[in-house]
């Protein structure tokens, strides 16, 4: 057929249409072949690319999500995160392997040895540091906050200013008082509590949430927000006492906390929504648009430019790390010619400082309370321990700070690190390799997100892997952390465990990580120390916690930045 008669003026409207038809039909043909091949494309493109020689789950390597949703399903089912890298280090029989969390994403490197993790950390920190994934995340939180940022210049100086938040000198003066205090505080709550409850359990996750709250925002910014204070009132008021002995009492919340809690509250919440985002730079995009986003933090600027003016204004003698760092960085600041901190930087170191704290050391002292329950005799040889050093102290006879500090019983120093040790709280580890690198005999490139996952050697799910010496780095292998717990006691509360067989406090006595290690460990460990440490001694001297029941008994854990509790009760007796 020539084409004139398609073109002719004589030739019907049919042909026409059959072309147009052919050419609209071939079109979406040629479209969904594009489609196809673009599907085709995006899935390849999505699908993990394993690092060669480095154990995986092969049926993983060709799915979209490769084992996302695997982890996102064991989080579901068990309320564990960090520990489903115990069932893969199980599965594939191995100290190292990878696993591909998100599509599009570079596999990431995960070990589970606790002495290859430690030397990572503190001997090859040029070939590991921040950054990757954990960067990324809380970047959105404190996007100038040291915790956000390598290991440079900015981070060094930043550090260095806020390090002298941390000395023993400024924490016994400033931080210790208002740690008691507030713990006081909650003394008297769960006194009135006890009075009110009738013999029944009580939830206190919320208590313990304010209390340490009020303790680490205290701490910060010389601010009492006074939140245990406003539980008293209101429990005082409402209480719900069930006629089953075996039902728990209900006490009724404040209401209209100040906005900065409910502000903070919203922030962490976006935060903790976004770590199984698959695309987090997408996700943090949508976060920021968000209302509840925008109008929080506002709230939270406001408040913490609020603050650091006043800061300036009582400048001299500190009453808070953020009094502490003003009158240090202006110092700093004069010395080498400088400026002193932006409020950028104030205001997400200070935020940085506040979320830390919090969400650790209110889980810490969660699992604490649950574990010197189901252990009544672990509880009582405890109490027995502090009334050696402090005879005849109950509720209404409490030790000072300066004396909690200073003395020291080899049974209760054992007894705050075992709790530090079951709690888990915090179970990850995260850093980025800089450069190529060898871990355990395997070759890692640059730019991939290293997790470790040293809890594994303190949950009972597996023994612990027998590492070829020659396998581990030069530096790893003249610094042996020595060998692990044993497999069926690693699960139990033991405080026993780090003793010496003199009865000696030994506190490297076998395996632990609770606070990472070296230059980009846990910056608030002396701190939530000497927290947990004020906390653990007033409570266990004010109470006697009788165990609570059966329903209420749960170890589930909740982990999403950090690892708590889901649920915690007790059913304490005020010593008097
Ligand atoms: C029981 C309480 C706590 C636990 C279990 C804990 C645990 C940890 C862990 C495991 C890390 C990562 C370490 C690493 O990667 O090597 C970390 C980092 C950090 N923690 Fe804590 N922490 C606690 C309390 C605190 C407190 C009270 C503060 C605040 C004053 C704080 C501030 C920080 C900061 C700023 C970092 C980032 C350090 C860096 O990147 O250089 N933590 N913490």
């Amino acid at each position: 057929m020539s084409n004139d008669t398609t073109f002719s003026s004589s030739s019907p409207p049919l042909e026409l249409d059959t072309i147009t038809a052919w050419v609209s039909q071939n079109a979406i043909f040629s479209s969904l072949a594009l489609l196809a091949a673009a599907v085709c494309f995006v899935y390849w493109e999505a699908l993990p690319r394993p690092l060669p020689g480095i154990p995986y789950t092969t049926r993983s390597r060709w799915r979209f999500f490769g084992d996302g949703l695997d982890f996102v399903q064991y989080n579901k089912d068990t309320g564990e995160g960090f520990r489903w890298f115990a069932t893969k280090a199980a599965e594939l029989q191995s100290p190292i392997f990878q696993v591909f969390l998100a599509p599009f994403s570079r596999p990431i490197v995960v070990v589970t040895d606790i002495q290859e993790i430690i030397d990572m950390s503190t001997r090859r920190t040029r070939e590991f540091d921040r950054g990757g994934f954990l960067s990324g995340w809380v970047g959105l939180l404190f996007p100038e906050g040291t915790i956000s940022m390598p290991s440079h210049e900015k981070f060094k100086d930043q550090r260095n200013i806020w390090s002298s938040t941390m000395t023993s000198q400024f924490l016994q003066a400033v931080s210790a008082p208002s740690i008691y205090q507030h713990t006081e505080n909650l003394v008297k709550l769960w006194a009135l509590k006890i009075s009110q409850a009738d013999g029944h359990a009580f939830e206190v996750s919320d208590d313990l949430k304010q209390v340490t709250f009020d303790m680490i925002w205290s701490a910060a910014t010389g601010d009492d927000l006074g939140l245990i204070t406003r539980r008293i009132k209101a429990a005082a008021i409402n209480v719900q006492v069930p006629d089953d002995p075996q039902k728990a009492a209900i006490f009724q919340n404040p209401a209209n906390l100040p906005e900065i809690v409910d502000a903070c509250e919203v922030l962490v919440e976006h935060l903790k929504n976004m770590r199984s985002s698959p695309w987090l730079a997408a996700t943090k995009l949508y976060v920021w648009q968000t209302v509840s986003w925008k109008k929080a933090w506002k709230i939270k600027e406001d408040t913490m430019i609020e603050l650091i003016e006043n800061s300036k204004a009582r400048f001299g003698e500190a009453q808070c790390a953020m009094d502490e760092v003003i009158k240090r960085s202006a110092k700093v600041g004069s010395k080498e010619g400088r400026t002193s901190s932006s409020h950028r930087e104030m205001i997400d170191e200070t935020f940085a400082y506040i979320v830390g704290g919090h969400e650790t050391t209110q889980d810490t002292t969660k699992w604490s309370v649950k574990y010197l329950t189901a252990n009544p005799d672990k509880q009582t040889k405890l109490r027995k321990a502090l009334l050696e050093l402090w005879p005849g102290a109950n509720a209404n006879n409490l030790p000072s700070h300066e004396s909690i500090i200073a003395k020291e019983h080899p049974y209760v120093e054992a007894s705050i690190q075992e709790l530090i040790r079951i709690a888990l709280t915090a179970p990850s580890w995260t850093r980025r390799t800089t450069q190529d690198v060898v871990v355990l005999g395997h070759r890692i490139p640059a730019g991939i997100d290293v997790f470790g996952a040293p809890s594994v050697q303190s949950i009972e799910d597996m023994d612990d892997f027998q590492i070829d010496p020659k396998l581990r780095s030069a530096t790893s292998r003249q610094r042996e952390t020595g060998s692990g717990w044993e497999r069926s006691t690693k699960g139990l509360y033991m405080p026993e465990r780090w003793l010496d067989k003199d009865g000696k406090y030994d506190a490297y006595a076998g395996p632990m990580l609770p606070f990472g290690a070296g230059p980009r460990g846990c910056f608030g460990q002396r701190l939530a120390r000497m927290e947990l440490r004020i906390m653990i001694i007033l409570l266990v001297l004010s109470f006697e916690f009788r165990d609570v029941p059966e329903e209420y008994t749960s170890f589930r854990a909740d982990e999403v930045i950090n690892r708590g509790p889901h649920i915690t009760y007790v059913r304490p007796v005020l010593r008097t």
